[in-house]
């Protein structure tokens, strides 16, 4: 690994995370977020089915909208994963200005951070990255660490795995 980030642990229970995007990604990281118990705030023009199923569960909240200038104000993190390179480029330019952490989607070099693999049991959670190298192998490590240990956070219905 060229570049390994540090990993820091940090307490989401109750924070307002901003999700831009409704999408598969967004669905996959989102699901994980509520793991750790955040308050998810979804704003997408279209939600996929899943999406639509958490927001029917009262699980998130959803406005079925574009993205607007002022929607980060008083989110905790932010994360921009639609599929329009300008709409993610503008919510990390938000986010820059209001200097809170946000993870852009489509472009590792834009990510104040790097959205982990996780693998949780009741012993401990663990998180997975290659520092932006190679996605694909940390679902690989992700893959072996559950083998070992099991894994709270589902994944089986992730859309690649299908
Ligand atoms: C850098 C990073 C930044 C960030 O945080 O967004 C990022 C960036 C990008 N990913 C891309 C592609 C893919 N990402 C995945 C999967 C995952 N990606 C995740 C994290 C990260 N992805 C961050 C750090 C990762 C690291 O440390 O290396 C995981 C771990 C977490 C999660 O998403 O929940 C999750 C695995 C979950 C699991 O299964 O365990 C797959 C595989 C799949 O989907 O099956 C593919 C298909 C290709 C492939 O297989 O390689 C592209 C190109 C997009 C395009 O082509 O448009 C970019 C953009 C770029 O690289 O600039
Ligand atoms: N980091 C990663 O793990 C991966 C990242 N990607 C990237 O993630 C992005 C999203 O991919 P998918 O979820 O598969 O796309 P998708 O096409 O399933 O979903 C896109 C979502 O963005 C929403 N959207 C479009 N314009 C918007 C706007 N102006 N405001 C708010 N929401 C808007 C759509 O309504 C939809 O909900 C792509 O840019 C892709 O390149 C793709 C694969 C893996």
């Amino acid at each position: 690994m060229e570049k390994a980030y540090f990993p820091m642990f940090v307490d989401i229970k109750g924070m307002k995370i901003l999700v831009v995007g409704g999408g598969n990604i967004a669905l996959r990281r989102v699901k994980t977020l509520l793991e750790f118990g955040a308050d998810v705030q979804v704003i997408a023009p279209e939600l996929c089915a899943g999406m639509k199923e958490l927001a029917a569960e009262g699980k998130i909240r959803s406005e079925l909208r574009e993205y607007m200038e002022g929607d980060a104000e008083s989110a905790g993190i932010v994360i921009a994963a639609t599929d329009s390179r300008a709409v993610n480029r503008a919510v990390q330019e938000e986010c820059r200005h209001r200097k809170i952490p946000v993870n852009v989607a489509d472009d590792r070099d834009s990510c104040d951070f790097y959205f982990p693999s996780v693998v949780i049991t009741d012993e401990a959670v663990i998180g997975i990255n290659s520092g932006g190298e190679d996605p694909g192998r940390v679902k690989r490590v992700r893959s072996g660490i559950e083998a070992l240990y099991g894994n709270r956070r589902d994944y089986s219905d992730d859309r690649i795995e299908k």
